[in-house]
């Protein structure tokens, strides 16, 4: 099987991120965004085929969470099938004429690190609080939105861990930050994670509809009948808060506060019979099904704006 249906180290990935860039000087840049608490470089990779004047952008961002390995396979699967179908494909080609991609395809890479050294299962990332013995923060509950309300807490020792204060992660923080100074370009956010097969949009951090509800409803549900006609498959889609499940500090709830109206959190393969341990064989069909879904939204994105 190809490089692009394998999991791979983390070593394996920032050579990957090197070596694409290497090989195509003229649409790749490598551009680090910050570092993690165990001070690895943040590097979101940015697809640029033209310098149009105000361009519009989409954010990717994949790994948030250290164990949902197809997460961080779906970013570098999204790369390779944009950069080798581009004027092949009339989508991609589309979706990059009008719009720059930036992509993060490892937002944890400390937990990541130790999912493969040391615990498989590991979720949150790994910084140290001063307060308890137990070590990580739930990045997803990081960001400053309803932050640390029901649906998280304030426990070192839970799995949803909401940290000291809202950015109070350096890998949260470095998101934050790019996102608010390239706030007036990207209008399509994304976070891509595992597993339960669902298309997420705020809120999640409470029961109300977001103002642009219909509109992220229609593209979720778009989104999920293409993967069911080209892939045979089934994803719920709605709102995270009554799809999922109510859930503060989210990172697509804070990018929809900040003004990025389209702003999607994928849950992909699959429905529990391997959970986060998605075999190989898998991650072909799993990022196919994403990446028609991505295109589905992105293509209604450039036509609504
Ligand atoms: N805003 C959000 N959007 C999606 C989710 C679901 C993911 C699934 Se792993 C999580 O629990 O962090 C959670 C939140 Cl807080
Ligand atoms: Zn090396
Ligand atoms: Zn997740
Ligand atoms: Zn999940």
């Amino acid at each position: 099987s190809t490089f692009y249906e394998r999991y791979h180290s983390l070593e394996d990935i920032y050579h990957w991120i090197n070596r694409t860039q290497q090989d195509n000087p003229n649409m790749v840049k490598a551009i680090l965004i910050g570092s993690s608490y165990e001070k690895r470089p943040l590097y979101v990779l940015k697809l640029s085929v033209n310098n149009r004047p105000n361009k519009k952008a989409m954010w990717i961002d994949c790994g948030i969470h250290a164990r949902e390995w197809i997460s961080h396979a779906f970013c570098l699967w999204f790369v390779q099938n944009s950069l080798s179908f581009y004027k092949l494909n009339q989508d991609i080609t589309r979706i990059l004429d009008n719009m720059d991609v930036y992509i993060l395809p490892v937002m944890n890479p400390d937990g990541y690190q130790y999912t493969w050294t040391t615990n498989r299962m590991w979720r949150k990332n790994r910084s140290v609080s001063k307060s308890s013995n137990c070590i990580g923060v739930d990045l997803n509950r990081n960001f400053d939105a309803n932050w640390c309300t029901e649906g998280a807490s304030d426990e070192p020792c839970t799995e949803i861990y909401c940290g000291a204060f809202p950015e109070s992660e350096p890998e949260s923080q470095a998101v934050a930050n790019f996102l608010r100074s390239h706030k007036d370009s990207v209008q399509f956010y994304l976070s891509i994670h595992s597993y339960s097969q669902m298309l997420l949009f705020p809120y999640s951090c409470t029961l109300d509809e977001a103002e642009n509800h219909k509109d992220l409803l229609e593209m979720a549900q778009e989104a999920a009948q293409a993967i069911r006609r080209y892939y045979r498959n089934t994803y719920k889609y709605g709102s995270g808060a009554k799809t999922i499940y109510l859930a503060p500090g989210g990172s697509d709830d804070w990018a929809y506060n900040l003004g990025i109206k389209y702003s999607f959190t994928f849950e992909l393969q699959d429905r529990g019979r391997y959970g986060f341990l998605l075999p190989p064989s898998l991650i072909s069909r799993a990022c196919n099904e994403a990446l028609i879904a991505v295109k589905t939204i992105a293509l209604k994105v450039i036509e609504k704006t």
